[in-house]
């Protein structure tokens, strides 16, 4: 079978051992090397890399298996290990004690050992020079003590991080003026964001654990140390999700939480976090926890700890390199490129057993390798925003959207709003007649065979929910005129004006589209979630189902029910606990309306084409 046109690495005469060392140290070098070798296009050098990333970790492991975690310390896989015919034969000496260097980057961060990877304890701004003691490879000892006796070091030449020159070697008589003091650097050195945070739309970035050493400025101690539960938690700049990611943590990597002069170390559902800089919250979407508390303090790093650094490094500046120029537009093409894979593998069925196998397979490859995950949260959060920001602009006023309800269709009372404030959760069956509801059905079938329902790639990567869904407009092209969806779509759209006519708590707007979903059978689910946290604008979640008549929902049936549970905001302690949770089939023309921010739901396996159709309704505008 043909795998793939481009040659494996040992085909194409690859010294695995040395690129596999290139993985762990430099990623500009490694991506040189593999373009040497004929690795030219994206989608293989992703493909390598992570098989390379891989193939370093198992690496690590058994070398940590000969030497004893402990042991490994102090020569990581993350420190500046250069290849010996890169080397510049001068940057091995070490300079005299006399040296001096002056910052030319708009600042250089100082940092505990040899890479990027570790502490920063302080920081010299431009046009401050300091004395140098030692010089090894691409990195200087100032003479300087930090806080807590702490030596440090700083990196000369930044081009491997795309940020050019650093320091520059002078005469020490050029800058007395400039001359910076170690201890006033720890003072007065501001937190500020890095060249590549300037230049990144959002950053991913490396998470240095600080086990042992200082901590960082400004913070008054570590209050817990925490492991990070999920496969991808991001660290926001703010505690909230509408706020830039500042970081990416992956599973196992170990965080201190703190509290800055001053501040509060954790706000309702959110903790700060000292290194990285930033605010993570305690549950993710799903419910499910983030972070457990570490009881033990840290003695040592142990190797995945460092791997799973370097990897984040890495994602970093692939990210920077890759798409520095072309950013976005570049990233959503990306985007798009994962959401046809995904479709292929969805279609898999009707494929040669071989080509299926190797589609999943190479999109598993793909989605795994920390590159394609970084990107893939990049995208989304960037896809999300601009898609809540363009609705929330064009989201109507309820009244505008009324319709005078027909005779034949089922509108909300005082009663039902009573009881959905009251239960978070209201049912209407038959809501529209049954010739309706099956022309919904057949509309929802066409415009599946047609290929307008696609997998979010997002949620496929994180393995969450498999259905396939199009958001379409009252307006839009794709809809029959006058057909049976436009009714649909108009039918939700006057819930709103009821809800408010009947007392709903809440200002409430409608947004343009409603959003067709598609659970196509073979298992097709939605693990437990909450549509709606923080500064998300959605408020009350309104599904209609479009099942057929025959649809059973035993799980050993159709499956496909619809499983929920309240969650209130103080008391998110028990998305996981196991309290009462009660079960909906999707029946043909049922309306379930519930409160998108206390309603944990899920959809169990589905063995049968399954579609619905949800609006949900946003915050209205506060005067
Ligand atoms: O189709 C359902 O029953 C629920 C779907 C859902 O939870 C969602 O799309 O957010
Ligand atoms: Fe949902």
């Amino acid at each position: 079978m043909q795998r793939n046109a481009q040659p494996s690495l040992l085909e194409a005469g690859a010294d695995v051992d040395d690129l596999a060392r290139l993985a762990s140290s430099s990623m500009s070098e490694l991506r040189e090397r593999l373009k040497a070798l004929g690795f030219s296009k994206l989608g293989h050098r992703i493909k390598i890399e992570s098989e390379l990333i891989a193939l370093s970790r198992m690496k690590a492991r058994d070398d940590s298996h000969h030497d004893g975690i402990g042991a490994r310390r102090d020569r990581s896989p993350v420190t500046d290990r250069r290849q010996p015919g890169s080397r510049r034969e001068s940057d091995d000496q070490p300079v005299l004690s006399t040296a001096q260097f002056r910052v030319v980057s708009a600042f250089v961060n100082v940092r505990m050992r040899q890479s990027t990877a570790y502490e920063v304890i302080a920081q010299y701004d431009e046009g401050q020079s300091f004395e140098v003691e030692r010089r090894e490879g691409n990195w200087v000892q100032p003479c300087a003590v930090f806080g807590g006796g702490a030596r440090g070091w700083v990196m000369v030449d930044g081009a491997e991080l795309g940020l050019g020159r650093l320091l520059r070697q002078t005469s020490k008589s050029d800058d007395s003026l400039g001359e910076a003091h170690a201890s006033e650097v720890i003072r007065s050195a501001p937190r500020r964001p890095s060249a590549l945070q300037q230049r990144l739309p959002l950053l991913l970035r490396a998470v240095p654990v600080s086990s042992e050493g200082p901590l960082p400025r400004g913070t008054l101690g570590p209050v817990k140390r925490f492991v990070v539960l999920r496969p991808m938690t991001l660290i926001y700049a703010s505690p909230s999700r509408m706020s830039a990611v500042t970081a990416v943590c992956i599973q196992d990597d170990l965080v201190w939480s703190c509290e800055p002069q001053g501040e509060a170390g954790a706000v309702h559902g959110w903790q700060r976090l000292a290194d990285p800089d930033g605010w993570v919250p305690d549950h993710c979407p799903a419910g499910f926890q983030q972070l457990e508390p570490q009881p033990h303090v840290h003695t040592g790093r142990p190797d995945r700890e460092m791997a799973s650094l370097d990897l984040w490094g890495q994602v970093r500046v692939a990210v920077l390199q890759t798409f520095g120029a072309q950013g976005r537009m570049t990233l959503a093409q990306k985007f798009r490129a994962w959401e046809e894979e995904a479709l292929k593998v969805e279609r898999g069925a009707a494929m040669q057993p071989d080509a299926w196998k190797q589609t999943v397979e190479q999109r598993q490859l793909a989605q795994s390798s920390p590159f394609a995950q970084g990107l893939l949260s990049v995208c989304h959060r960037d896809v999300v925003l601009a898609a809540q920001d363009k609705a929330i602009r064009s989201a109507l006023s309820p009244s505008l959207c009324a319709m005078i309800r027909a005779p034949d269709e089922v509108g909300l009372t005082r009663g039902n709003v009573a009881e959905l404030q009251t239960n978070h959760l209201l049912i209407i069956d038959n809501a529209l007649p049954h010739n309706v509801v099956e022309g919904c059905r057949l509309e929802a079938e066409s415009l599946d065979a047609k290929g307008y329902l696609r997998p979010p790639a997002m949620h496929r990567a994180l393995g969450d929910r498999r259905d396939r869904l199009v958001g379409i407009e009252e307006k839009s092209e794709l809809l029959v005129p006058g057909g049976h969806l436009v009714r649909l779509i108009q039918y939700l759209k006057s819930l709103a004006a009821e809800l408010i006519d009947g007392g709903y708590n809440e200002a409430l707007t409608v947004p343009p589209s409603i959003m067709l979903a598609c659970y196509d059978g073979q298992g097709a689910f939605y693990k437990p979630h909450m549509d709606s946290m923080d500064d998300d604008p959605r408020l009350v979640t309104a599904i209609f189902y479009l099942v057929d008549d025959k649809w059973d929902g035993r799980l050993e049936a159709d499956g496909g029910n619809l499983i929920w549970w309240t969650v209130t905001e103080d008391d998110l302690e028990s998305a996981h606990s196991e309290r009462e949770k009660h079960q909906l089939e999707p029946k043909a023309g049922r309306l379930v309306v519930f409160n998108s921010r206390t309603v944990m739901h899920e959809v169990m396996p589905t063995h049968r084409k399954r579609f619905a159709v949800t609006l949900w309704f946003f915050r209205g505008a506060t005067p």
